[in-house]
């Protein structure tokens, strides 16, 4: 293993010095860090641990809660009540947002999906945590949900842990997107996966295809060129992944390109959608912008919604640039015909 590679602190350390910050950020990022090693931990002892298997209770989006969904968020509140730099936080698994209450100066609000995939627990497949990071707004004394309710394109910092083959963190503040993976040995993460880029061309889609029957027009005809193979408007063959769990998606998509489609259908449109736009839709786009890519709902960058509420459901299509502009320009086409 090359001794020349820098762990996740020291590349923040450097980007604080370089940016002449006071360390708050980077205490946080450490608290995050920490958290998330910690859920890698319980992930990986599986069924030694007990950690399979549903816990008996429903979450505020009225799904299911395994076991490690209620752990990792139990990880996440505990670490960053202990840690300070955090004013406030929400989960995807918690109804109401949380002050915090510590010693550090307060200036950022997280958001957090602790345990994204959670239907791939039980049969070890790849799962994941998601982060958003705000600044809490200018003059905003208390904690309450209107002050996270911040357009995506306001994240001062997003990223994802991995939990699958190897643990990764993946991390964005502004300025490109870099991969750390965990050595377990010394239980630091090292940059892996430097300046993480998504060609502008694909081969590859992702979507759930059991739900075609419920697809608007623009989806499926996307999906049915992509299909046609070399014989088709596309002429050129495609290849289907589907992973059920967003990072994993996610994290292919950023090695080696592809479109992520969670579309609004008929079955889901009365939510607005499957994800959850604070949690998962703008940490992921504003990943994928930094990284060259592009995120829509098919109608509007996702990174320029107003959110109307904290558990905001959003249709996502993200990834490779020029596919998700093919998408967006086959719904507009579609709308303008049908006005
Ligand atoms: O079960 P489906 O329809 O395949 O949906 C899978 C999608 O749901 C999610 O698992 C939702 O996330 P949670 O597990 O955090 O609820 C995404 O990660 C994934 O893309
Ligand atoms: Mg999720
Ligand atoms: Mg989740």
């Amino acid at each position: 293993m090359p001794y020349n590679r820098i762990t996740l602190t020291h590349f923040l350390l450097q980007d604080q010095r370089r940016l002449g910050g006071t360390g708050s950020f980077t205490g946080l990022v450490t608290d995050l860090i920490f958290a998330c090693k910690m859920i890698s931990r319980e992930v990986n002892r599986g069924a030694l641990a007990g950690n399979l298997g549903v816990a008996g209770s429903e979450n505020i989006q009225g799904e299911e809660q395994k076991k490690l969904d209620v752990l990792s968020n139990e990880i996440f509140m505990h670490m960053n009540a202990l840690g300070g730099a955090y004013a406030g936080m929400a989960s995807e698994e918690m109804e109401h947002v949380s002050a915090i209450h510590g010693a550090g100066d307060g200036k950022y609000l997280l958001l957090f999906d602790p345990l994204d995939g959670s239907s791939n627990i039980d049969v070890n497949i790849s799962v994941g945590t998601i982060f958003s990071i705000l600044r809490l707004p200018e003059g905003a004394s208390t904690i309450a949900e209107a002050a996270f309710l911040q357009k995506g394109v306001k994240q001062v910092a997003a990223g994802y842990a991995l939990y699958g083959s190897s643990t990764m963190m993946v991390l964005t503040t502004g300025n490109g997107v870099n991969g750390f993976t965990l050595d377990q040995s010394i239980g630091m993460f090292m940059l892996t996966h430097p300046n993480m880029t998504i060609p502008a061309d694909t081969q590859e889609f992702a979507i759930n295809a059991s739900r075609a029957r419920f697809w608007e027009p623009p989806v499926k005809r996307y999906v049915d060129e992509c299909l046609a193979g070399k014989e088709g408007p596309r002429g050129k063959d495609f290849n289907m992944r589907w992973v059920a769990s967003m990072v994993a998606e996610v994290h292919r998509i950023l090695c080696r390109g592809g479109v992520f489609m969670y579309p609004m259908d008929a079955e889901n449109q009365a939510k607005g959608g499957k994800l959850r736009l604070m949690y998962e839709a703008n940490p992921m786009a504003f990943i994928v912008e930094q990284a060259g890519g592009a995120a829509s709902t098919g109608r509007q960058r996702i990174l320029d919604i107003e959110p109307a509420k904290l558990h905001q459901r959003v249709p996502v299509i993200l990834g490779s640039r020029n596919e998700v502009t093919r998408l967006v320009g086959y719904h507009s086409e579609h709308d303008s015909r049908r006005n």
